[in-house]
Order: structure tokens, then sequence, then C-alpha cells
């Protein structure tokens, strides 16, 4: 059976936009709360009974977290214009090599609805 171990964070963050619409309001630097999420898709190792130790990705989402809580997104090293859809990516290089099972990478927004979902394994 394949299970889906996920972690969920959320970080504060302020950025700029460029954009066809809302053109002034977003290149004015305004601030969000960003929720994310990560699934690692597997087997349970027989012996420990997990697909892997949750408390393993928390340690490596935290490290990413503080690259981005409390920072202008625009000054992030190799983040790219702070969307939803490169946050993923970012996050998403964040964890290169931890687990061959990492699914998808989802960010999104409560206050407005927004979210976007990266997907690095086929859907189940
Ligand atoms: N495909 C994407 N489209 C947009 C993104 C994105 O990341 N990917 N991001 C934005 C902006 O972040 C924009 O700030 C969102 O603006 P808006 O929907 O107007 O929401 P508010 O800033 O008004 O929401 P508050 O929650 O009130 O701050 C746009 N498009
Ligand atoms: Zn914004």
């Amino acid at each position: 059976m394949m299970y889906e171990v996920s972690q969920r964070f959320y970080f504060d963050a302020a950025h700029t936009l460029n954009r066809e619409i809302e053109t002034a309001g977003s290149r004015r630097i305004h601030g969000h709360t960003y929720w994310a999420e990560v699934a690692v898709r597997g087997i349970p190792e027989p012996v420990t009974g997990m697909v892997v130790d949750s408390g393993l990705l928390k340690a490596r989402l935290h490290e990413v977290r503080d690259r981005l809580d409390h920072h202008l997104l625009d000054e992030v090293p190799d983040l790219g214009p702070a969307t939803l859809e490169n946050l993923c990516a970012f996050i998403a290089r964040g964890l290169d090599g931890f687990h061959p099972g990492l699914a998808t990478v989802k960010v999104w927004r409560e206050a407005n609805g927004d979210s976007c979902t990266l997907h690095l394994l086929p859907k189940l």
C-alpha cells in the first residue's frame, strides 16, 4: 500500500510583484501569510513502520522556512519573482536529495484562496 506523509508550515513574508492587473498595489511592498505543505510518498519501511520520519522532514523544512519567514522575498537568492509557483520550486529545491518519494509541494494563501501545487511525482 502506498502512503503519503505530509508536513505543513507557515511563514510571513513581504514581496512586490509585476502584474498586468492591480499593478500599483502589487508593485508596492506588501505582506502575506503563506502556508506550505510537503508530501512524501512511499511504502513504510518494515522495521520503523515509517515512510519517512516526520521529524527529519520537519528539521529540513525548518531550514527552508528560515530562508523565507520575515524576509523580503524579492531579495531571497534563487527565488525569482515571488509567486506561489516559485515558492513551490524554492521549497522543493531546499529538499533536494531528502527523499526519492518527495511527491508534492503546495503553497497557498488562506486569506484569498490562492494556491499552487508542484507535482514532482505522477499523481496517484
Ligand atoms: N499564478 C499566480 N498568480 C498570482 C500570484 C501568484 O503567486 N501566482 N500572486 C499574486 C499576488 O501575490 C497578489 O498579491 C495577490 O493579490 P490579490 O489576489 O489581489 O490578493 P490581495 O493581496 O488583495 O489579498 P490579501 O490577502 O488581502 O492581501 C497575484 N496573482
Ligand atoms: Zn502579494
